[in-house]
């Protein structure tokens, strides 16, 4: 490929302490150039992202990674050179000689110690209260409840009720040794850490390993293990044992046969894809050279978008908008790249408004399209830009599935300038609506395109890409953008500029990940260390993952039994009650919003303080967004997994690519988990009544919904037969069977992770028939048999480009939120975006979570 490709890299961003960082031997996937780039950039001020400073450090120096202010790192840099060190360590160890060196390194950490006790506390300087003072809050407020219990959360190792049941367990002895290093850490990190935190950041640092299982208590029960886990509860010891897990080598020699290959097979696929990525963007050259703005002031915006950007609070750029604006304004195919919650959004939003302003107005077209993977995410991303655009006379039209599609016809027919839409309901706007089409596009962004990419919506992508021009500009956005390579050269990007701030496997630099171990026979305890976690520690604005639709339907109901606060997001609910579920935890109706991850990717809540997995996800792609919904736009935030077993490979991941001071391990006693265990069990029949309750329901809102669609076409009959018929791009069955072939190419080239198992779609179908009354499967039999015979009547009727039947008013009418009819083009977009999100003034059968977790009174009522 002969294009010009330039690329910025992560050492564009200057941390505060460059110098020290400049200083390193730079490890090898670093081109010279760069480097030498990077080190004339050290007088720079720090970026106003420089809060990223240590993230972006580690990435340049994988090994040694160490969280410290930035004459805490020059002390270290130039008493020691670490890295020489390691390589030499490495190599010594090789030959079984290492001693030496070790007590050098040895020494050098422990005078890093003193150094950094006596430092003062940088961050106990912040305005906004830290995590830790917030855990603090929490948990003077649990103590005057069942102390024990939150004591017990973070295993409390001198109260004997928080100690493993060690006749439970194996392997106690490396357990007991563990928890009471994990609870240390945890108490420390609650009462010591903002007192002590380069102390912490010092002693902690060293752990970062990409295989350092049993740093979380995941390793293997050997007499082994408890010996070095008895080294790990010495929190001053971690260091030395911990230097020899940071290299990833020198661990392996530790490390069981399973892990080695694992790691092996990580690095190499690490490999392949930096591999590609290389030969896609071709020789990495790039953008050092150039100024990158510190202020939206300085990138010569217009006066309009300045004003809509400080209208939205955001005076200084992000990195990664301060890196692809400049770019974007230049007309160049971006490939931006960065961590969540980073401001990505503006990020495309900003320069895409820049070039409308300069647009010719005499002819109304579509110039910009958005392509967003989820409904949600569309919605949000339509109401960032429309608020960014609050200054101009930019018109955006939302295209979204699951909502009524006339009034989003009517939009298109006004020819908006900027389309935001996921990619099915695009099409069928592009085959079915008249007189739309993407033929004056002019710029196509994909937002979390490595999603779309990867999950089924290859097809259409491709499609929609057919439909616009090759002159367009192109812009991918995602937090974990790299691994796709092979699939934006299908998609045609040209001459990209690759914009990657932070690599694609970090996670937000102020994110606290804790564990908790599932034992193999201990899965049933999920739900009980859940309902403790969340009745006892993480009480506010918390989002809950599952994998299934069904976990997520039965805890919501046990939360509700056990007065907890919830609503529900997945993919049996309609879209309404979806952004009804997502409207009442923004608003703080409720604290906990259960979800699959339909809710992982995109979606911006402000104020989520954790994030609880209650599995593991397949992906650690899918880790990441899920993380990612807290600790976004530089705030602090938590997340909580409970990994079992099987889970070790994304564990892994996990721990390779974050600072180890933000892992943490979390115990939950076994009584407080048999306490729990003990109330769900006494909620069961409870829980199953209101499930089989809900499935009525839903059988019943089906039933009905066939019968008024029957109605309709007895009512509407001449004019819907004189419509033309639809077409569709993909039936259902071929969407599923993309999605399942497109999950196994995943896994098959990227290895360490699951394809995702085939949807079930079959047998749930028939099960909830199975469910349903008789007579309302009469009622719905008939229904469908009018339907059918209707589009049998208007089969031989095909779309052509000059069709121009118009749809009666009549019809439009009936569509819910197409009634707001504004005669300004403005106006229509924002009442359009205001019906689709207070879905309340519909009607539409609001959630409301009662006791017992049950759907609200308004949709029954509506049923009667
Ligand atoms: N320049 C800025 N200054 C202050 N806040 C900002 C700025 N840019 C974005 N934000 C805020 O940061 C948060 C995250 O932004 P956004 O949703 O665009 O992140 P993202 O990178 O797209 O995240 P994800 O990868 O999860 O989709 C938002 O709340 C947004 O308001």
């Amino acid at each position: 490929m002969t294009d010009l490709i330039m690329t910025i890299e992560d050492d564009m961003v200057v941390p505060n302490f460059d110098a020290g960082i400049d200083d390193l031997p730079g490890p090898s996937q670093h081109s010279a150039k760069t480097k030498k780039a990077g080190k004339s950039k050290t007088a720079r001020e720090p970026h106003p992202e420089s809060s990223n400073e240590n993230v972006e450090a580690s990435d340049m120096c994988d090994d040694f990674v160490i969280d410290l202010d930035a004459d805490n790192l020059q002390n270290v840099h130039h008493s020691l050179d670490f890295a020489m060190a390691k390589r030499s360590l490495r190599r010594q160890r090789q030959s079984g000689n290492y001693t030496n060196l070790e007590q050098r390194i040895a020494k050098h950490k422990s005078k890093l110690r003193r150094t950094a006790r006596s430092a003062p506390d940088a961050e106990s300087t912040q305005t906004e209260p830290s995590d830790k003072a917030k855990d603090r809050e929490g948990s003077n407020e649990e103590a005057a409840d069942t102390v024990e219990t939150l004591t017990g959360n973070l295993s409390d190792s001198s109260d004997p009720d928080n100690q493993p049941d060690a006749a439970s367990e194996n392997d106690g002895s490396d357990e007991e040794q563990f928890f009471a290093a994990a609870s240390d850490a945890e108490e420390s990190s609650d009462l010591d850490q903002d007192a002590k935190p380069v102390a912490k950041a010092t002693t902690k640092r060293h752990k970062k390993s990409p295989i350092d299982f049993k740093g979380l208590g995941f390793g293997s029960d050997s007499e082994d293990d408890a010996a070095e886990a008895s080294d790990n509860s010495d929190i001053e010891q971690v260091p030395q044992s911990g230097s020899e897990a940071s290299d990833a080598e020198a661990a392996s020699e530790d490390e069981d046969e399973e892990k080695n290959d694992t790691s092996d097979a990580e690095s190499e696929v690490d490999e392949q894809a930096e591999a590609r990525k290389r030969e896609y963007f071709g020789a990495i050259d790039t953008y050092t050279d150039v100024d990158l703005p510190e202020s939206f002031n300085s990138m010569n915006l217009s006066r309009p978008i300045v004003k809509g950007l400080t209208q939205l609070g955001f005076t200084q750029p992000t990195a990664i908008q301060a890196k692809s604006i400049p770019v974007a304004l230049l007309g160049k195919d971006i490939c931006g790249g960065a961590v969540t919650g980073s401001g990505k959004t503006a990020a495309f939003v900003v320069p895409i408004l820049e070039r409308l302003l300069y647009r010719a107005r005499s002819t109304a077209v579509t110039r910009v399209l958005v392509l967003c993977p989820t409904r949600e995410l569309a919605i949000q991303c339509h109401n960032v830009a429309i608020k960014l655009a609050a200054f101009t006379d930019v018109h955006f039209c939302l295209c979204v599935g699951g909502l009524a599609i006339r009034p989003q016809e009517a939009e298109l027919q006004k020819r908006p300038d900027v389309v935001i839409a996921t990619p099915g309901r695009l099409i069928d706007h592009l085959r079915n609506s008249p007189s739309f089409s993407l033929d004056h596009l002019e710029i196509l962004v994909m937002d979390e395109a490595d999603r779309m990419l990867e999950d089924g919506f290859k097809a259409e992508l491709t499609e929609i890409v057919k439909c616009c021009p090759r002159s367009r500009q192109t812009m991918l956005f995602s937090a974990t953008m790299t691994d796709n390579v092979d699939e934006l050269i299908r998609l045609s990007l040209d001459k990209p500029v690759l914009v990657q701030i932070d690599s694609a496997k970090k996670t937000a630099r102020r994110l606290v990940q804790e564990f908790i171990r599932v034992r193999q026979n201990h899965e049933e305890d999920r739900p009980a260390i859940l309902a403790a976690l969340c009745a006892k520690t993480y009480r506010r604005k918390t989002i809950v993952f599952f994998r299934s639709k069904l976990a997520v339907r039965e805890m919501r109901i046990v939360f509700g039994l056990l007065g907890l606060g919830a609503t529900e997001i997945h993919g049996d609910l309609t879209q309404e009650q979806r952004l009804e579920a997502l409207e009442m935890f923004r608003d703080g109706e409720v604290d906990y919003l259960m979800a699959t991850d339909v809710a992982a990717r995109g979606l911006d809540i402000k104020g989520v303080s954790t994030v609880i997995n209650f599995n593991m996800p397949v992906k650690y792609s899918q880790y990441l967004h899920r993380v990612g919904r807290t600790a976004r736009a530089g705030k602090g935030g938590r997340s909580v997994t409970l990994a079992g077993e099987e889970d070790r490979k994304i564990l892994r991941l996990v721990m390779k690519n974050s600072p180890a001071e933000n892992v943490r391990r979390r115990v939950i006693p076994p009584e407080t988990i048999a306490r729990y265990q003990d109330k769900i069990e006494k909620a069961k029949d409870s829980v199953a009544a209101i499930l089989q309750e809900q499935q009525e329901d839903r059988e019943l809102a089906k039933a009905e919904k066939e019968v008024n669609k029957a109605k309709n076409m007895i009512e509407f009959e001449a004019e819907i037969k004189a419509r033309p018929a639809k077409t569709w791009f993909q039936t259902g069955a071929e969407k599923r069977q993309q999605k399942e072939a497109s999950n196994l190419e995943y896994a098959a080239k990227f290895g360490g992770t699951k394809a995702v198992k085939p949807e079930k779609k079959t047998v749930s179908k028939h099960k909830k028939r199975k469910a349903v009354s008789q007579e309302d499967l009469a009622e719905q039999k008939s229904a469908l048999k009018f339907i059918k015979s209707a589009k049998r009547a208007n089969r031989p009727q095909r779309l052509s480009a000059t069709n121009t039947i118009q749809r009666p008013s009549s019809m439009a009418g009936t569509q819910g939120a197409g009634k707001k009819k504004n005669k300004s083009r403005g106006g229509l977009d924002v009442g359009f975006t205001e019906d689709l999100t207070s879905t309340r003034k519909q009607g539409n059968g609001r959630q409301t979570t009662n006791a017992a977790g049950t759907k609200g009174k308004a949709a029954k009522g509506k049923r009667r």
